[in-house]
């Protein structure tokens, strides 16, 4: 499969996409992208210098006071003009999407519906960005709440869902009336290029929108350095969110991220086993592993545990590894060389401290950037798989007795993006979901993400919420206004 394969050709950009221009980099260093499945190459994008990302940042400021002033049906319209064009060209996005970022065809359509859910939704929350009125602290005195657009925003991008976090933090800013520069991630560049090619089409002003790409670090010094940018969407790796929530704070700007995770996937002995391992499957084998709220660890009680591991290795079994424009392949490569070493390491770690090998064979870096599942048990917590972020198809049972020991088990992390548990105890299901701690609770249920939920993590997972009405007030600031008595 190639680029000439699109449908619209239009849609495969090579140059940023700055106020409305298409521009390579004054200097014409670019940036290569090339295909996970097997290193073909993709395309180039501009590497832009810091002086052309404070152009991107004036040209959002100077669309901002136009498009903050647009009613908020004006800018829904536009909204769902840009998510019908999503959905329109829904084909050529997921081309685009698994050529660079190597995901199953059917995984990449799945995400273009997903990102274009993000826009609608926030096409409607424009419309409910509602204020208030306070009962006056003074006879004749009036309090009043209003709620305003923070102004031009960044955001932060990852290569695990190429077009989702961009909609899931554009769609937000946008509908509040904010403008947006967007740094999507290196590897993935091409599905962030072709959203901004169809938000022209949709008409979205030229500067509320924009997508720079080039060197990370210089670009987020860039944002963070200027004053004009008052806010920081920030989806990846937390250490990498850490160093820019210390660069935010030279201009105290708000920031929004979204880290790391390493969820817990409790079984309890009174659990649906068949349903549980349905969950297990999609919870840790979507987009071959490589999503911050995949289950890191299950955690299975002794009763049920022989049972677990049989039918989730039955399952594995069905599992086809393969480029990801193959029809029928479920698992493809993974985004990198890295990617493949991380599996290896965190498998060879816990062979060297006990861990058996069920099914799949051991992962290794012989085969390009393609690991075959595989699922080990007597998981222990001297294990490395059991402190970090996989990111890939391993999967690692991890055996328990009582409730308290799962509990502390699955909160023994500095993360707490995810967890998930089955059970049909009533009782237990509110004791266990009170007690663990993370943002989001998968409870009989292994596929949490949705537009209209809260997303985002505690502890070291993450600051602040994406999607559901909440995402907005990432995007608003409140104004109180206080007005005298006659
Ligand atoms: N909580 C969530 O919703 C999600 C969390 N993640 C987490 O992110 C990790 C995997 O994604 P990955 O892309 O490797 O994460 P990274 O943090 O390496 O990259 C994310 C983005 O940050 C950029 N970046 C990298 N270094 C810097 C820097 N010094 N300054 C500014 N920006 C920088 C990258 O640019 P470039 O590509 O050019 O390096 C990329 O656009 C995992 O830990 C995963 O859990 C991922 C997705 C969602
Ligand atoms: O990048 C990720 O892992 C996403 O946040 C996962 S999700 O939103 O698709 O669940």
């Amino acid at each position: 499969m190639t680029i000439s394969r699109l449908k619209c050709p239009r849609l495969f950009r090579q140059q940023c996409y700055v106020d409305g221009r298409w521009l390579d980099a004054a200097s014409g260093q670019t940036l290569q992208v090339d295909n996970p499945a097997n290193g073909d190459l993709v395309g180039r994008v501009p590497v832009m210098s810091a002086e052309e990302i404070g152009t991107a940042i004036d040209a959002a400021s100077a669309a901002l006071r136009q498009w903050r002033t647009r009613t908020a049906q004006e800018r829904a319209d536009c909204l769902l003009d840009w998510h019908d064009l999503m959905l329109e060209h829904k084909e050529d996005l997921a081309t685009l999407m698994t050529l660079e970022q190597g995901k199953p065809l059917v995984e990449s359509r799945g995400e273009i519906e997903y990102a274009a859910s993000f826009i609608r939704w926030f096409a409607e929350e424009a419309r409910r960005m509602y204020g208030e009125t306070i009962p006056g602290a003074r006879i004749g005195q009036h309090i009043l709440v209003t709620r305003q657009p923070v102004g031009v925003c960044a955001a932060i991008t990852p290569w695990n869902f190429p077009a989702a976090m961009i909609t899931r933090k554009a769609g937000a800013a946008l509908a509040a009336g904010c403008t947006i520069i967007v740094k999507p991630a290196s590897a993935t560049p091409f599905s962030a290029l072709a959203l901004a090619a169809l938000a022209d089409e949709a008409g979205i002003p030229h500067g509320v929108f924009n997508v720079v790409t080039g060197k990370a670090s210089e670009i987020s010094e860039a944002l963070t350095h200027s004053p004009k940018v008052r806010k920081l969407s920030f989806t990846g790796s937390t250490d990498v969110g850490r160093r820019l929530m210390a660069q935010c704070a030279e201009h105290i700007q708000k920031i929004s991220l979204e880290l790391g995770g390493n969820a817990p996937f409790i079984v309890f002995d009174d659990a649906d086993i068949s349903r549980a391992v349905e969950g297990a499957m999609v919870c840790k084998f979507r987009n071959t592993g490589q999503t911050c709220v995949c289950a890191n660890r299950f955690l299975v009680q002794s009763g049920v545990h022989d049972e677990f591991v049989a039918a989730l290795a039955e399952a594995m079994g069905k599992l086809r590894v393969g480029d990801g424009f193959e029809p029928g392949v479920t698992q493809s490569a993974l985004i990198n060389g890295d990617a493949v070493e991380k599996v290896v390491e965190h498998f060879e770690d816990a062979l060297a401290k006990g861990a058996k090998r069920v099914c799949g064979p051991a992962p290794d870096t012989d085969r390009g950037n393609y690991v075959q599942p595989v699922l080990l048990t007597d998981i222990n917590t001297e294990m490395t798989l059991c402190h970090e972020e996989t990111f890939g198809p391993l999967a690692a049972v991890l055996r328990f007795d009582t409730e308290e020991e799962a509990i502390e088990l699955a909160n023994a992390t500095p993360f707490g993006l995810a967890a998930y548990f089955y059970s049909r105890d009533i009782h237990r299901i509110w004791r266990v979901a009170d007690a663990l701690e993370a943002g989001i609770i998968g409870i009989n249920e292994g596929l949490i993400s949705n537009p209209m939920a809260p997303f985002g993590g505690v502890k070291e997972s993450g600051l602040g919420r994406e999607g559901s009405r909440h995402g907005l007030d990432e995007y608003t600031e409140l104004k109180y206004l206080c007005m005298g008595a006659e």
